[in-house]
C-alpha cells in the first residue's frame, strides 16, 4: 500500500492527489530538480520509487518557516516501499542511483507551467551535499537560477 486517506489524518496531514506522475531515467547519475511552481500554486508530493534506487531530496523554500533555506534528503528505493512528503512550498529533486530507476509520485495541487520554477542542484547557498557530482541534467536544470535570484 503506497497512499490511503485516512492514514495521514490522524497525524493532521491533509493530502488530496489530483494527479499522478512516473519520471523514468534510464541512467544511473539522472538528477532532475529543484523543481518547485511559485507560491500560492505549490504542489505538495507524495514521492516513492518504483525501479530502481534514488537519492530524493527536497529544500524548503517557505520564507516563514524555521528550516526555511535547509534541505533534507531520503533514500528511495523499489525494495524499501518508502515513500516521502514533499510539502507545498517546497522544492523537489533527486538523483538516480541505478540504471531504470522510475520515480513515482502523486501529486496535490494543479500543474501550472506557467508558474514552474528551478533552483539550481548546486546552488552555494543551499549546499545540497548530492552523492553524485557531475550528474546528467536536462537544459532546463542545467540552466537554473541560483538562490537569489530564484522567486519563490
Ligand atoms: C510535472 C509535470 C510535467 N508534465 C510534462 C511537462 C513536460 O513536457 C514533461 C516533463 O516535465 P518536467 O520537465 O517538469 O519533468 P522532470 O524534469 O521529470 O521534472 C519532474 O521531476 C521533478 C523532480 C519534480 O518534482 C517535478 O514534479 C517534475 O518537474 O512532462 C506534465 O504534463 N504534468 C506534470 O505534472
Amino acid at each position: 500500500m503506497f497512499w490511503e486517506r485516512d492514514l495521514l489524518s490522524p497525524q493532521s496531514i491533509s493530502f488530496s492527489p489530483t494527479n499522478a506522475n512516473h519520471s523514468y531515467n534510464t541512467h544511473t547519475g539522472t538528477l532532475r530538480g529543484m523543481h518547485f511552481q511559485k507560491s500560492p500554486h505549490g504542489q505538495t508530493k507524495l514521492v516513492s520509487c518504483v525501479s530502481g534506487k534514488a537519492w530524493d531530496v527536497m529544500v524548503d523554500l517557505r520564507d516563514d518557516s524555521s528550516t526555511f533555506g535547509k534541505w533534507h534528503a531520503t533514500k528511495l528505493s523499489a525494495a524499501s516501499g518508502q515513500a516521502v512528503l514533499i510539502p507545498a512550498g517546497c522544492g523537489h529533486g533527486f538523483v538516480t542511483l541505478e540504471p531504470n530507476t522510475t520515480i513515482a509520485y502523486l501529486i496535490e495541487g494543479q500543474y501550472m507551467p506557467d508558474q514552474g520554477r528551478v533552483l539550481r542542484w548546486n546552488d552555494p547557498t543551499v549546499a545540497i551535499n548530492w552523492p553524485v557530482k557531475d550528474p546528467v541534467l536536462s537544459d532546463k536544470d542545467a540552466a537554473a537560477p541560483d538562490w537569489d535570484q530564484c522567486e519563490f
